[in-house]
């Protein structure tokens, strides 16, 4: 995620509470869904990859202010970290198991805008 001087003004928990805001769907992973940097995070980007929405990410090990404070904010220790709704979903294991369950697919879909969203008249 680029940033720019005035994100870098704000404090970092400020900016992880505005990522989570205005993210329906976002992931915390090392690395890029395309070009991950752990197998925790591979798995994790490819489940929610295959329950084809979009969705955001930020690459924590560009940063390492957000690797370091996103922990103490969720009171979840690692990464990969899957938020939907504002609302901590879990990691690797969790995403996972629910895809599995086939309970990942609706939540995300749920949880996507809706793209052919069509004003009534
Ligand atoms: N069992 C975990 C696996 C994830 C994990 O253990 N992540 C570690 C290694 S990538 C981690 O994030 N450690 C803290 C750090 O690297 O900042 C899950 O379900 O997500
Ligand atoms: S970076 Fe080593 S286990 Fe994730």
């Amino acid at each position: 995620m680029q940033e720019n001087q005035t994100e870098q003004n704000l404090d970092t928990e400020t900016r992880i509470r505005q990522q989570i805001a205005e993210n329906p769907v976002l992931l915390y992973m090392k690395g890029s869904p395309k070009l991950p940097s752990c197998g925790f995070s591979a798995q994790a980007s490819q489940a929610l990859m295959a329950c084809g929405k979009p969705f955001a990410y930020v690459d924590i090990l560009q940063n390492p202010d957000i690797r370091a404070e996103l922990p103490k904010i969720a009171n979840w220790p690692t990464f990969p970290q899957l938020w939907v709704n504002g609302e901590l979903i879990g990691g690797c294991d969790i995403i996972l198991e629910m895809f599995q369950q086939g309970e990942l697919q609706p939540l995300i879909a749920e949880a996507s805008p809706e793209v052919d969203e069509k004003e009534s008249n």
